[in-house]
């Protein structure tokens, strides 16, 4: 078992590099960043953060090098298991680059590449999951039809719902939109269960389209023989669902133990058994084992 250490940095795929002040991902925001799961030293889901990012990146005219990219990426990770380092979150975040004077872009421009990984002893995506407490977000989320879904670098809005509170009360915040949809918690996406069903929250006008939420729609939840119905979600819905979960690449999917609401009520939910029934479809999926249908 490897020792949890202080993170590894390689900027442009150099070890310690230091980043420009004056790169666009810094002064604006300007980029795309992905959080992958180092599970059993290598990124399992790796190829659907990749088509995100590509896919991002293709539509804010970001310049991306696959090649060049996923050389830095297999150099990381050889560096991390001769390390022995075998668990961890891998952070990679893709920036325009160094250069203009205020907003408007450089003409000729190289992007930034940063990838940073944070050891730890966590097998989080296999581990069962614990139940979480979670908090209604006082902060908001606004609607932007072209930002929608993309892991782009301006997270304000869920930095200020994460500063909400400090202690260890709460484990997530569940955020809204500006029309008091339920759009997702402040690091991950949001299902419930219902009547045989799960329900995950429309993403064409705020939130993140996270790679753990594709997967359960794709993978898991076919292994379970369960629909997903993606539409808008209220939180009269949430709070009368059977079961609630939370789903990121970094910690595979949680049940929700209890929601308090803004009005200091708790809403409790005490049956996890189909969060659970994906938990263990997403450990037969990083296991290689088949559908199981
Ligand atoms: C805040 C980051 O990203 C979010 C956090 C997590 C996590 O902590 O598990 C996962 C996905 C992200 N939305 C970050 O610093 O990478």
């Amino acid at each position: 078992m490897s020792t949890p250490t202080s993170p590894l940095i390689w900027v442009n795929g150099e070890l310690d590099h230091q980043l420009s002040a004056l790169d666009r991902g810094l002064a604006y925001g300007d980029g795309l960043f992905e959080t992958c799961r180092l599970h059993n030293g290598r990124i399992p889901l790796w190829s659907r953060h990749l088509q995100r990012l590509l896919a991002s990146s293709a539509v804010f005219a970001i310049e991306l090098n696959t090649k060049q990219l996923e050389s830095w990426v297999d150099t990381a990770l050889a560096l991390l298991r001769e390390q022995n380092i075998r668990q961890g979150t891998f952070k990679l975040i893709l920036t325009r680059g160094v250069g203009g004077r205020g907003y408007q872009q450089p003409h000729r421009v190289a992007p930034t590449i940063v990838l940073m990984v944070q050891p730890d002893n966590l097998e989080l995506l296999t581990a069962r999951p614990t139940p979480a407490r979670l908090k209604v977000c006082r902060m908001r989320l606004g609607r932007n039809r072209v930002l929608a879904g993309h892991k782009h670098l301006n997270r304000l809005e869920n930095v200020l719902a994460r500063a909400e509170w400090q202690d260890n009360t709460f484990d997530e915040g569940l955020m809204l939109d500006d029309r008091a949809n339920v759009i997702e918690a402040t690091s991950h996406n949001v299902f419930i269960y219902r009547k045989g069903c799960w329900h995950t929250p429309v993403l064409d006008e705020s939130g993140v389209a996270g790679v753990m939420r594709q997967l359960v729609l794709d993978e898991l939840a076919p292994r379970c023989g369960v629909r997903v119905n993606v539409a808008p979600l209220s939180l009269d819905a949430v709070y009368s669902a059977e079961e609630v979960m939370l789903c990121n690449s970094n910690r595979g999917v949680r049940p929700v133990a209890a929601i308090e609401d803004d009005a200091g009520t708790l809403h409790q939910f005490s049956h996890h058994n189909n969060v659970l029934r994906l938990s263990a479809a997403l450990s037969d999926f990083l296991q290689g084992k088949g559908s199981g249908q």
